[in-house]
């Protein structure tokens, strides 16, 4: 699992131990021009000789570029520190210096990057933003931000190593604030960022390198991810002697006469992540049942549900059945996973082993509904604080759906998944997503009811294997809903093997 630590979490790690003496700053750099390195001799066959451009501000971030590119110069690259505040880590400069490293600087009262910067950049092999680390407020202001925007707007553009974080992301909520420099590869210190996990943040980040300086955040993770390992822990896998009450009973109440395919494609995933047998519920029972005979429709007993693909808002008859679920599922502890049209007949408040599943329009009218007046730009700006907001208005755990999926649950479990190629955004998908959760539900159905923070886990188990199974369907190109839902028998088995 990868774990990520707010900026708060990572101060606090590193203050015992810079209290003690120890030489964070130089582990940092030390690591980060190593990195440099190695990168430049990748892509140029050695590193001497070469040219690098140090993007400086004012904190300890353009501390270790200085300290770095100081490095690099005593190995004979051509380092030039562009410097954007008057205040700027004076050892890191005086290092710098001493290494004959070259200092430029741009003013405040510069309209534009200033020929000799501009020049720099042009021929910079390697360009290192060391603008704003883990103390960035906002987005990056004044002159920073118009060399940001310079360096971004460059064709060619040049490789861009990022400084423990991109300068101009929320390090905690992952957002991007204005202009941000997009980086090739993050070298990051001691712990990932939420920002470096997070949409939108985190495809700023490129590639992401953490290096270890010695810390040790206490306390739980602010955002994790899951990997395979930890999906195989919590997949619900047969004993010996289980028979199919035990693996647990899916009701499945998806489709409407004019959308029948989404109960097909609800059906398409429980059934193949391996539930133990699925009762269906609706309109769309012939088209289940020719696709899946192995379904049963019709009511019955269940250990969890998936309510709402595809129903239409005018089909009166199934959201009677939504509702009727919904009512049942809570009042009897039985988990359910709450998808698009049935997302408008959520009870006021509810407990986490309910599962909301919406993409990020979907949340945009939930969170409005509940007088939040919120339009899906703002989700997709920051997906992390609408989620965890419809998961405090209303107690569900809540998976967004979007390129990374976010989940968030009760007692900060927070999880950020992007398991799959951008070819899954294609209709339908999300209805296999919510018949894979309801499967995971159903067969950890009472753990999911005892252990709150599970159906979150559950959730982000199931974006990991919902995303494999897009890229395993059809490796580098396009995939059906269809394609996604045969996938995933062999990316379970997969799985399990890790
Ligand atoms: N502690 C250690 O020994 C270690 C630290 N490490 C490194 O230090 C980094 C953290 O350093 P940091 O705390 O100095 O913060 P940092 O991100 O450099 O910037 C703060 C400065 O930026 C300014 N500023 C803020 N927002 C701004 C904006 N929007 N636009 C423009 N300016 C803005 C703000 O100025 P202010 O606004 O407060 O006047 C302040 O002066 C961390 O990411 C890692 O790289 C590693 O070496 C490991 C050991
Ligand atoms: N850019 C993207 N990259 C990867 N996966 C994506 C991207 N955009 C959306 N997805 C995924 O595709 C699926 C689309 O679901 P959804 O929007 O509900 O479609 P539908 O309602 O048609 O089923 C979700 O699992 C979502 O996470
Ligand atoms: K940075």
């Amino acid at each position: 699992m990868l774990h990520s630590w707010d900026a708060g979490a990572v101060r606090a790690a590193e203050e015992p131990l810079l209290a003690a003496g120890e030489p964070l700053m130089a582990r940092a750099s030390f690591a980060l021009a190593t990195r440099v390195a190695s990168l430049l001799r990748e892509t140029r066959g050695r590193a001497g000789g070469s040219r690098v451009v140090l993007l400086v501000g004012s904190g300890h971030n353009g501390g270790d570029a200085l300290h770095a590119g100081a490095l690099l110069a005593r190995r004979g690259v051509a380092v030039s520190a562009v410097l954007t505040t008057e205040r700027v880590h004076a050892e890191g400069l005086a290092a710098l210096r001493a290494a004959h490293g070259h200092v430029l600087a741009v003013d405040h009262d510069d309209q534009a990057v200033p020929d000799a910067v501009a020049a720099a950049l042009a021929t910079a092999d390697v360009v290192l933003d060391g603008l704003l680390g883990l103390g960035g407020r906002g987005g990056v202001r004044g002159p920073a931000a118009r060399l940001v925007a310079h360096v971004a707007q460059a064709r060619p553009r040049p490789v861009v190593v990022a400084v423990d974080l991109p300068s101009g992301v929320g390090v905690d909520d992952g957002t991007r604030n204005g202009v941000v420099l997009d980086a090739d590869l993050t070298v990051t210190f001691g712990a990932y960022k939420p920002a470096l996990l997070l949409p939108p943040a985190a495809a700023a980040a490129g590639r992401v390198e953490l290096v270890d300086i010695g810390l040790a955040p206490a306390g739980p993770p602010a955002v994790a991810r899951l990997e395979a390992h930890d999906v195989a822990a919590l997949w619900p896998v047969p004993a010996p002697d289980a028979h199919k009450y035990v693996r647990g009973v899916l009701g499945v109440v998806t489709g409407s006469a004019r959308y029948p395919g989404a109960a097909v494609l609800t059906v398409a995933g429980a059934v193949r992540a391996g539930v133990g047998m699925v009762r269906y519920i609706g309109s769309a029972g012939p088209q289940v049942l020719a696709a899946h005979p192995e379904v049963v429709v019709g009511d019955g007993r269940v250990q969890a549900w998936v309510v709402g693909s595809g129903v239409a808002p005018d089909d009166d008859e199934q959201r009677r059945r939504v509702r009727d679920a919904l009512v049942h599922a809570v009042g009897h502890d039985e988990p359910v996973v709450v998808d698009a049209g049935a997302l408008d007949l959520l009870p006021d408040a509810v407990p986490a082993h309910v599962v909301l599943t919406p993409h990020a329009g979907e949340l945009a009218a939930l969170l409005t509904a509940r007088g939040e007046h919120v339009a899906r730009a703002d989700v997709e700006a920051a997906p992390l604080a609408h989620a965890r907001r419809a998961h405090d208005l209303t107690g569900a755990t809540v998976l967004l759906k979007g390129g990374t999926t976010v989940v968030a649950g009760p007692h900060g479990a927070t999880y950020a998944q992007a398991d799959g190629p951008s070819w899954l955004a294609t209709a339908g998908a999300g209805d296999v997503l919510a018949g894979v959760v309801g499967a995971l539900l159903a067969g950890r159905a009472a753990d999911a009811v005892a252990d709150p923070t599970l159906p979150a886990a559950l959730a982000a188990a199931a974006a990991l294997v919902h995303g494999r199974a897009a890229g395993h369907a059809n490796p580098g190109g396009p995939v059906t809903a269809g394609d996604v839902a045969d996938a995933l028998p062999a990316v379970v088995a997969g799985v399990l093997r890790a």
